[in-house]
């Protein structure tokens, strides 16, 4: 039997000529933390929307529990949201915002006292029902907005850009207690954000959406660590990607030098895409290094140096060292064979051999 509580099939979204959504295929497991993660217009709101059953997709099937739930109305479903702007009624205090829902399913005012109460102290907010909504700060708003939408226990609950208004200290302070709320409820939390550092430190899942398609879905690690595409490498974290040729198993060639990697399984002499985290880098000798760079610049963010160097053929590497060094000077970059994280190229060879021809030719 599937643990899955939501999966998508074969789902497109258009408005218009506007396609929005193509062909999207994936599975939420119950229980867990997933992050749809991407850039401004992606697709990730019209994504929950559908999930949320506020729109119904051009094509496809939407499953919840098993079922297929096309044209179930958003409010059958078992689906609550919290919006990027809370959407709390002003008019009504704190406790009676809380209750909105379940007065509206007609349960008792005991029973609706009491889980109001109970939402309340899981937000940490005891004590707050009788405030006016616009007497509580952004922050205590936000923790409302969940408390009524977790009053009911839903299971799913979708966040859109749920922390984004919120001041940096605070959506740090947040990332970590929606973490723990999640685990405690053990409710389904699906969350929006275009923040890669927020997705990174709150999920057990990433999705990556760009242009209305998901790019890649793991936990944080294999994205980070494994990114499939040029796209992922770039969006998640910094990185050096540079063109190269797979020679052998294990052996990839960068900038006319082989270097020993831990790939496999790629055609002979197919064109790659080499990404290297500017953590992996470790500045030493010019004599010792793989690759000599020249520095270019150097700044210290307090917990590393945050450097820039050209190599030989004029090709800028970013490198975080906890060491520092000095603008100007020769040195070499050192990094293992685990490093090296080598992607398969995804566009026609011709495209792919018109752009190393290109950055061959800017030696
Ligand atoms: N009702 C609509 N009618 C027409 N176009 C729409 C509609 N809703 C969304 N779009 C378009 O769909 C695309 C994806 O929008 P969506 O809101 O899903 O992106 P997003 O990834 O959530 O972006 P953001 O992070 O900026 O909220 C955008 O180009 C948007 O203009």
């Amino acid at each position: 039997m599937s643990n899955n509580i939501m999966e998508f099939r074969h789902v497109s979204q258009q408005f218009g000529n506007n396609v929005v959504l193509r062909d999207i295929d994936f599975e939420i497991e119950a229980g867990k933390f997933y992050t749809l993660l991407g850039p401004s217009g992606s697709g990730k709101t019209t994504i929950l929307r559908l999930i949320a059953g506020f729109d119904q997709p051009t094509s496809g099937e939407i499953y919840f529990d098993g079922q297929q739930i096309n044209d179930v109305p958003a409010n059958r479903r078992q689906v609550n949201t919290v919006f990027q702007d809370y959407a709390l009624f002003p008019h009504m205090n704190v406790a009676e915002n809380v209750a909105f829902g379940l007065q509206i399913k007609g349960v008792k005012k005991a029973e609706t006292d009491r889980r109001v109460k109970e939402a309340l102290h899981l937000v940490q907010l005891d004590g707050y029902g009788p405030r006016e909504i616009t007497a509580m700060s952004g922050g205590q708003r936000q923790r409302v907005a969940i408390a009524r939408a977790i009053v009911n226990r839903p299971k799913l609950l979708l966040l859109d850009e749920a922390l984004s208004a919120l001041d940096h200290k605070l959506r740090v302070e947040m990332q970590t207690e929606l973490r723990q709320l999640q685990r405690q409820l053990g409710i389904t939390f699906i969350f929006v954000t275009h923040d890669q550092e927020e997705a990174l430190a709150m999920s057990d899942q990433i999705m990556i959406i760009n242009d209305g398609t998901i790019q890649q879905s793991g936990t944080p690690v294999d994205i980070y660590d494994e990114p499939l595409n040029h796209f992922v490498a770039d969006f998640i974290g910094e990185s050096n990607i540079v063109p190269g040729v797979m020679k052998a198993d294990y052996l990839v060639t960068i900038d006319g030098q082989d270097f020993e990697c831990v790939d496999a399984g790629m055609r002979p002499n197919e064109r790659v895409e080499v990404v290297i985290r500017p953590e992996d880098l470790d500045i030493t000798t010019a004599d010792q290094g793989k690759l000599t760079v020249t520095v270019d610049t150097q700044l210290f963010r307090g917990v590393d140096y945050q450097i820039t160097a050209q190599d030989q053929r004029d090709h800028e590497w970013k490198i975080n060292s906890i060491h520092q060094t000095t603008v100007g000077a020769q040195v070499g970059l050192a990094f293992d064979p685990e490093d090296i994280h080598v992607m398969r190229y995804n566009e026609s060879e011709e495209d792919f051999d018109a752009r190393l021809d290109s950055y061959e030719e800017d030696d």
